[in-house]
């Protein structure tokens, strides 16, 4: 089955209805998914992605259906992950000799998947193009980290299609192919979803790509993702909502979520939200027991919050485990320019509150003072909970913080086993020591200047300062830009 999208160009991918799981169980897709795979038959053929690993034979039995594969003349593969060069081998057994291109970072993962270095590679790099025929050209973009180290799009002149891959893509499948056909709530509910679970930690590198091909002035006709929509309707609207979303999105919205056992700290949770609306009705406020709820549409839910009250009873001395898992998924997701605050019940000598307030911080998250019920909540532990909610109103409402984080050096406290942390108290201790060690933002690389970095020629001693601005990131090869203070020295 093909789709015409425009002039020359046909999609032949695969729509999946019934998938429900995305990266193990990482991302629930509720509304299924596809995968799209397009063939240009110009002077050459190329054909561009392919689908999941899962659909190889459908998709080559497909594709030989709509051309000889002997006739194809290239394969792009955007990028290397199995959900669009999973039917690489299928296809390539067919065709052994046509030429890959990729970037130079896919030509590793491609292999690292399908363990057949001989295969025909091309790498390209940001700039380089392809020679279609009919006075057409495909120009590569590498996007580094949007969202694997090898991820690129190309662009086809003459027609002006983005073929962007998974960037502006969402999990979402229906019969039709184009943004304009589909109910339009859907569709930004999953665009929002899509790139607040999977986007939102590479927001920097999204806003500084998009302006980076902005800046070449080319004319766009259609986005053709990877997964779900072909935007051809108005397709600048997904660009300017990517530059939206990462630009520190937030809306009026408090966002609860907890655990309990025995609903002590669900009935603190309805208290505080319902002081937290006698002040301000205005503000959308929601709960969520994380036991029961979608994982992906409450980090949604934070995503578009401007703070967050996350709340667990006391088990054994710690939080309850799904809060703690919420709270590493919120970590690694890096989200910025948020409060939060943590409240929950205990029997005797409590500390989920407390630990729950420094993994907060920990994730970056502006600190408001936490709360704390034992037992039950009677009457007046209740109406403590309700006070606690309208002050949380206030100060959230009455009090913005002042500055966005990117601007500040305000550092965010790093826990990932590589490092070695070190404890800063306040904001002022941070700013004082910002030149101790900086976290690249992307793949959590840290620079130390006690170490300098000789594959850079950075020599030890060297504060961030003075580290030369071509500078790129040994672990993922993005600039100076992505990188933060963050409160550990040492790299192992
Ligand atoms: C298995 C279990 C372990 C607990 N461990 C602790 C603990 O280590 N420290 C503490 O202060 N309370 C502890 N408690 C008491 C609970 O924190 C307390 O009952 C609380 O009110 C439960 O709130 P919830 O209904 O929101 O879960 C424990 C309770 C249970 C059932």
């Amino acid at each position: 089955m093909t789709i015409h999208v425009k002039n020359n160009i046909h999609w032949v991918g695969q729509r999946d209805w019934e998938v429900r799981d995305f990266h193990g169980t990482e991302y629930k897709t509720l509304k299924g998914t596809s995968y799209n795979s397009y063939l240009i038959r110009e002077g050459k053929n190329v054909l561009i992605d392919t689908v999941d690993h899962k659909f190889s034979r459908e998709f080559v039995q497909n594709l030989a259906a709509v051309i000889d594969l002997a006739s194809i003349d290239y394969v792009v593969i955007n990028h290397a992950e199995e959900d669009h060069a999973g039917a690489l081998s299928e296809l390539m057994a067919r065709i052994p000799g046509t030429p890959i291109y990729c970037t130079h970072n896919a030509i590793d993962s491609i292999t690292g998947h399908h363990h057949h270095p001989e295969w025909n590679f091309h790498p390209v790099k940001t700039g380089d193009s392809l020679d279609i025929g009919n006075g057409k050209q495909l120009v590569f973009i590498e996007t580094p980290m949007l969202h694997w180290p090898d991820s690129m799009m190309t662009y086809m002149t003459g027609d002006a299609v983005l073929f962007s891959n998974d960037a502006f893509g969402q999990h979402y499948c229906d019969e039709h192919l184009f943004n304009d056909e589909v109910d339009q709530t859907e569709l930004m509910e999953q665009c929002q979803r899509y790139y607040a679970n999977i986007l939102t930690p590479f927001s920097p590198l999204v806003t500084a790509k998009i302006k980076e091909v902005l800046g070449f002035n080319l004319p766009v006709s259609m986005v053709a993702t990877s997964h779900g929509v072909v935007w051809r309707d108005d397709p600048t609207q997904i660009i300017l909502k990517y530059l939206e979303w990462a630009d520190q999105y937030q809306e009026d919205r408090i966002t609860l979520f907890y655990d309990s056992m025995s609903n002590n700290t669900r009935m603190m949770a309805d208290a505080i939200a319902q002081g937290i609306h006698e002040v301000d009705p205005s503000v959308a406020v929601k709960i969520y027991n994380v036991s029961r709820h979608d994982k992906n549409e409450i980090l949604t839910q934070v995503f578009r919050s401007k703070g967050i009250l996350v709340g667990s009873s006391t088990m054994n001395n710690v939080m309850m485990p799904k809060v703690a898992g919420m709270l590493e998924e919120i970590t690694g997701l890096r989200f910025r320019n948020k409060r939060a605050a943590a409240f929950g019940s205990y029997g005797w000598t409590g500390g989920a509150v407390d630990r729950i307030q420094t993994r907060l911080m920990d994730a970056g998250f502006d600190i408001s003072f936490p709360l704390k019920t034992k037992w039950r909540p009677d009457g007046s532990a209740l109406a403590e909970c309700r006070e606690h909610g309208r002050q949380i109103a206030r100060q959230w409402a009455l009090q913005p913080l002042a500055v966005p984080r990117s601007n500040t050096t305000h550092a965010t406290a790093v826990t990932t086993a590589t490092v070695i942390a070190t404890p800063i108290a306040t904001n002022d201790a941070i700013a004082m020591n910002n030149d101790r060690g900086m976290l690249c933002t992307v793949c959590q690389w840290i620079y130390d200047p006690a170490l300098g970095e000789p594959d850079q020629l950075v020599a030890p001693e060297t504060p961030w300062a003075a580290v030369p601005e071509s500078f790129l990131c040994p672990g993922c090869g993005i600039g100076k830009e992505v990188f933060e203070p963050c409160t550990v020295g040492n790299r192992k």
